[in-house]
């Protein structure tokens, strides 16, 4: 089928017809499920495969057969996950903090029960009330540790809860921003479990008994004002203390944090480009780059680590000197009979607790200072996608290809790539661009699929701006194979099907015969079940090209375009890709070839010469052909500057 409906919440095409849509396919009779799980193995047709006719790819472009339009999709609303994921941290803290009150208010039960003891057993020597004192407190204390459990188990479901709701916007983001961005978006991944490790944290916990210590602070000064006192300086010292560190390790934890994740994006080049580095030696220098912005990080961390310990210590200096000072004057008032020792001893107790939680927010004072630069590189993410704007789903479009004066400088750079570009195919058109090597092929061709944006003009489907399509919508009605051809690692069937779950085995057959690349997956142990590694194992490059052609082909897209398509091909696999095009133009399919090889331009409609990012040529094929044969007869060379044909 052309389309599917579309399933809001997932963003996929189902493959159940649209009700009450009549077209010739109704017509075809309909066995229940006939589409089989991508699992299942594949049968070869034993005769020739007829070309798919257009609008019968279920993940693909449509027929262009009337104006059928899919079903409206709501945005994806980014900024609407950020807020649902903040409600749930919010509405849980609601509950946490309810239960941090009560484990506060739980925790003076071994301060009263000392109280209770020296001045009320010891001076009646009631056993009854010692054990009616022990059997509350006991109970206190054991309801304190359940309320403490509860408001841990909370917080670890929250942040769990948080991860589930902003892992697949935040990686969508993330994926859509990497295009134009600098690679680094996929980092935020990261930044969500350091968010996660943060809700979980004791640094959390420390946060939220804080807000109770001037509540033990008053219950120190109802003992005696004195030694009220005292906890409120110590206090205010604490929060000093704080703030010092605060200033003396943001720049340096900064400093590290971003050589860290420097050397970690060069990690992963590395994991990619193993058999280079390997090949040609260059692990010493690949690790010498990783050691560099590793060593950074860590000098960097060393120094914030340093001040951090020191802003701990003297902030444990101080709540040690506090129990102390307290202990000592709390003798000393009791000397002169203002206290009872138990008064001081309780006095003493409750000014740890008053002061512990200062001391935790402290020394986690770094990892709520990552855990914020985290949120907020994540909150930056997801406002700023471009994703959330709502798209109309227009009908399938038929492959009408406009271009308008594009021009393209890369951002960051004066280098004008491409100049005053502008063409027009009708569907079912078929264009060669040929070239120089950094004429700008490539550069168009990423254009043509809306990889990359130009920095004036436009690129039109149907008339309709690349940047307006919906892009699931847009991403399903055209074909790409780029120069670099690569492929994900999973099955064969998987990636000639775009790792869609609703493509049928007939699809993926017809895509793979399309490209010539049946007979050759049959002889594979695995068939179609063959498993394809990140690097591309065990395919070569030239059976490599012919499944990212088969995959572009996939779904009957409106829009081909195939970059270099046969740099890695064989005679056979150049007959293929030329019946790939045939097939193409019968079915209306626009297909652009970047090429170099003049095989291929016998069977395009149209040609393009490019030259330094402008188009020196273009025309119907006999007639370039023609002038190009000229220019070459007059010695000319091929990618002189001329004036367009048409
Ligand atoms: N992002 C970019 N930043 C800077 N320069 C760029 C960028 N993208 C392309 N270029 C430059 O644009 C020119 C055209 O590149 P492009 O890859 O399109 O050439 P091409 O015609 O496809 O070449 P080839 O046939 O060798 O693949 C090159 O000089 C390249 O260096």
């Amino acid at each position: 089928m052309d389309f599917g409906n579309q399933d809001p919440a997932t963003g996929r095409s189902t493959t159940s017809e649209p009700k009450g849509r009549i077209d010739d396919r109704q017509a075809r009779p309909v066995t229940g499920n006939v589409t089989p799980p991508i699992g299942r193995t594949i049968e070869g047709k034993s005769g020739p495969v007829a070309p798919t006719p257009p609008g019968n790819g279920g993940g693909g472009g449509g027929g262009g057969k009337g104006p059928h339009f899919h079903r409206r999709v709501g945005p994806e609303n980014f900024d609407e996950s950020l807020r649902r994921g903040l409600s749930v941290v919010r509405g849980n803290m609601v509950l946490v903090m309810v239960m941090t009150l009560a484990t506060n208010i739980l925790i003076l039960a071994i301060p009263v029960y000392l109280f209770q003891i020296s001045d009320r057993v010891f001076t009646s020597r009631s056993m009854d009330t010692l054990i009616m004192l022990t059997v509350v407190i006991a109970g206190a204390v054991i309801l304190q540790a359940v309320f403490d459990a509860i408001r841990r188990f909370m917080l670890m479901r929250t942040a769990v809860e948080v991860a589930a709701q902003l892992g697949a916007p935040i990686l969508s983001a993330a994926a859509h921003a990497s295009l134009h961005g600098t690679g680094r978006e996929y980092q935020t991944l990261g930044d969500l479990q350091t968010v996660r490790g943060f809700l979980t944290s004791g640094t959390l916990i420390s946060f939220m008994d804080v807000p109770f210590a001037p509540l033990f602070i008053l219950a120190i000064y109802l003992v005696h004002p004195h030694l009220g006192m005292i906890v409120i300086v110590s206090a205010l010292a604490l929060l000093v203390i704080a703030m010092v560190n605060q200033r003396l390790t943001e720049k340096p934890f900064q400093q590290a944090n971003m050589a860290q994740s420097k050397a970690n994006l060069h990690l992963d080049s590395m994991s990619r480009n193993s058999q280079i580095i390997n090949a040609l030696a260059m692990i010493p220098e690949a690790v010498a780059i990783w050691g560099r912005d590793t060593a950074q990080s860590l000098t960097s961390q060393v120094r914030a680590q340093d001040r951090n310990i020191m802003s701990a210590a003297v902030s444990r200096a101080v709540r040690l000197l506090t129990q102390v000072g307290m202990l000592g004057w709390g003798a000393y008032l009791a000397l002169h009979g203002e206290l009872t020792g138990g008064m001081v001893i309780a006095a003493s107790i409750i000014a740890g607790r008053a002061l512990a939680p200062i001391e935790g927010s402290i020394e986690g004072w770094n990892s709520f200072l990552l855990s914020r630069a985290a949120y907020g590189r994540i909150a930056k993410l997801l406002r700023g996608s471009q994703l959330q704007y709502e798209r109309l789903r227009l009908p399938q479009p038929e492959g009408r290809l406009d271009v308008e004066r594009l021009l393209y400088i890369p951002g960051g750079t004066k280098q004008v790539v491409l100049n005053s570009i502008a063409f027009s195919l009708n569907p079912g058109e078929s264009l060669g661009v040929i070239g120089n090597s950094g004429a700008g092929k490539t550069t168009l061709g990423k254009m043509l699929v809306g990889s990359i944006l130009p920095t004036s003009g436009n690129v039109r489907l149907d008339l309709m701006d690349l940047r307006n399509w919906d892009p699931r919508q847009f991403g399903e009605s055209i074909g790409y194979l780029p120069q670099d051809v690569q492929l994900f690692p999973g099955t064969i069937k998987q990636n000639i099907a775009r790792m869609r779950e609703d493509a049928s085995d007939e699809q993926i057959h017809a895509a793979a015969v399309l490209a010539d690349v049946h007979e050759m997956i049959a002889s594979l142990p695995q068939g179609y079940e063959t498993y394809v590694a990140a690097d591309g194992s065990p395919l070569s490059g030239g059976q490599k090209q012919r499944i990212a052609l088969a995959r572009a082909f996939f779904g009957n897209p409106r829009l081909v375009v195939l970059d270099e398509p046969n740099s890695n091909l064989d005679a056979a696999g150049d007959r293929a890709l030329a019946r790939a095009i045939n097939h193409a133009r019968a079915n209306k399919i626009t297909v652009v070839v970047v090429t170099q090889k003049p095989s291929l331009l016998s069977v395009v409609d149209k040609i393009m010469l490019l030259a330094d990012g402008s188009v020196a040529m273009f025309g119907e094929r006999e007639p370039v052909l023609r002038k190009l044969a000229g220019r070459k007869a007059g010695g000319q060379v091929s990618d002189q500057k001329g004036q367009p044909d048409a």
